[in-house]
């Protein structure tokens, strides 16, 4: 039989606003804990929640990136459930009348093929706190600094139908909310926490199978690994006979499985209704237009306007506009060297390679936006040649000298324009080779273009490759044809 695996994400981001959504304690990472926790983060008595309007502004700017619409009203309602890491008893959330309505995201996957995936809505609310089960000698530990903190819940409808298709989501998603700066997308602090929905059904079958949710899945490889385990896991079921319960599941990253954790709660278990605190939020079309004019320019339309205004592949564009770090870096390469080709092909090549292999992100690049703009100017003036560039952008990764002119100069990499010099290196080589040379006078002028590799190659060396090569090349035509 064969089978096909459908795909829908949850996907909770966290909005880096300075304080939470409903209290004015910070959001900062990483204090100790239990101390950025106040009254309203708790549920006390007596107290009341005051919506944080940035979270607002940053929810309608997802909406408007996804070509979503943005309802008039919205409306935050209590989710009931017992749990230790939320005292309050209920997450405030939204349900019947999320802030952002249906949309849609453009993918692209490895091959360079782009597809849409449908967003179903996306919500505000408050995050929990956290249960640290390491560190309290076989107590658990509730860190409530993570209680209040506004998460932007993005549900996908389920379009997706692979692993990499999944992965290419999330990435699209990431480099959107970066790219808006409403959220680090810090996935390894948890910025962006997925759940992964999966189910199989034969092919050619129209009906989706039964689901099941694996909760937060904090890397593109795991959501790859979770994905895997999890396929295989309900074709062999029901291969077997059997049927898949929809019910949660974690993945654990030491064994790549995913493990039953409780049967799935239907939404009326969690008794939704709405928070009398809070009133309902109403957006006009004049406060949506306001976030629209404040957007910058998008992943896509970056994308677009390389390719289209820069004269770019439409890989090389898709690749410099993944992400906002990287495509204002080639920016920054391209305005001092002035040409986007050269800027391009030496942040995709020599910069990336290096990146990759010390494992580096853009931002902490040791050479510099303006440091390999100047670099390329001098490939671009012929002051070096392109290998002699390999040589310099080298000593500027290892931190040899704070400009490429400075490198340069030490290491004495100029190439020789002077004419003189070049023609004085030529004559040397002729007189030395005198079969080539003769050789070089009978053969036909088509044969010519060929041959005259050997004494470029001889010139060049006795230059030590300082030697320009074209002048070389031209130089030696014209003293070879005049005899
Ligand atoms: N048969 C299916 N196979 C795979 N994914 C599915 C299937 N049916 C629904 N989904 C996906 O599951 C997700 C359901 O998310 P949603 O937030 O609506 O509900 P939930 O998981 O029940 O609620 P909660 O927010 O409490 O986890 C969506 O992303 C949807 O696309
Ligand atoms: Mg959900
Ligand atoms: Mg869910």
């Amino acid at each position: 039989m064969q089978w096909e695996t459908v795909i829908g994400l949850e996907v909770h981001v966290q909005l880096a606003t300075q304080s939470k959504i409903f209290s004015g304690a910070s959001t900062a990472f990483g204090a100790e804990p239990n101390t950025q926790a106040c009254a309203v983060d708790l549920g006390m008595p007596g107290v009341l929640p005051v919506l944080n309007e940035n979270a607002v502004a940053m929810a309608v700017k997802f909406g408007l990136a996804v070509d979503a619409e943005i309802p008039e009203t919205s409306l935050f309602e209590r989710k009931n459930y017992f749990y230790p890491d939320l005292p309050k008893g209920y997450q405030t959330s939204q349900m019947a009348q999320p802030i952002v309505g249906p949309g849609q995201v453009e993918i692209t996957l490895d091959d360079g093929s782009t597809r849409s995936v449908r967003i179903h809505h996306a919500h505000l609310e408050e995050d929990a706190g956290k249960s640290l089960h390491e560190d309290y000698h076989g107590m658990t530990g509730i860190d409530l600094n993570r209680a209040g903190t506004p998460l932007l819940e993005i549900v996908s409808e389920p379009d997706m139908r692979s692993a990499k298709e999944a992965v290419a989501y999330i990435k699209a998603l990431h480099a959107i909310v970066t790219y808006l700066g409403i959220s680090d997308g810090n996935m390894a602090e948890g910025s962006m926490r997925c759940d992964v929905n999966v189910s199989v059904r034969p092919k050619g079958q129209a009906a989706f199978g039964t689901r099941a949710e694996i909760k937060n899945v904090n890397s593109f490889r795991f959501v790859e690994k979770a994905i895997a385990f999890e396929v295989e896991r309900q074709i062999e079921l029901i291969e077997d006979g059997g049927g898949v319960i929809q019910e949660t599941r974690l993945f654990d990253p030491e064994r790549d499985e995913t493990r039953g954790m409780r049967t799935k709660e239907e939404a009326n278990d969690y008794r939704y209704f709405p928070c009398p605190d809070l009133l309902p939020v109403t957006l006009d079309s004049a406060y949506v237009d306001h976030q629209r004019a404040l957007m910058p320019e998008l992943p896509s339309e970056k994308r677009h306007r390389f390719e289209n205004q820069l004269g770019l592949s439409a890989y090389d564009a898709g690749v410099l506009a993944s992400s906002r770090a990287m495509a204002e870096y080639f920016e920054a390469v391209k305005d001092v060297c002035g040409d986007a080709k050269q800027a391009a092909n030496w942040v995709q090549g020599e910069l990336s390679a290096n990146l990759n292999r010390e494992n580096l992100e853009i931002g902490d690049s040791p050479v510099t936006a303006e440091q390999l703009g100047g670099l390329i100017q001098r490939v671009m003036d012929d002051t070096i040649s392109g290998k002699a560039a390999k040589q310099v952008f080298q000593a500027l990764w290892d931190g040899e000298a704070d400009s490429a002119d400075a490198i340069i100069e030490a290491r004495g990499l100029k190439q020789v324009t002077d004419t003189g010099a070049i023609e004085g290196m030529i004559d040397q080589v002729i007189a030395d080779s005198p079969v080539q040379v003769a050789q070089y006078r009978e053969a036909d002028e088509s044969k010519r273009g060929k041959m005259i590799g050997y004494f470029v190659g001889q010139v060049m060396k006795a230059s030590r490759g300082t030697a320009n090569p074209q002048q070389v090349n031209s130089l030696l035509k014209q003293k070879l044809d005049q005899a």
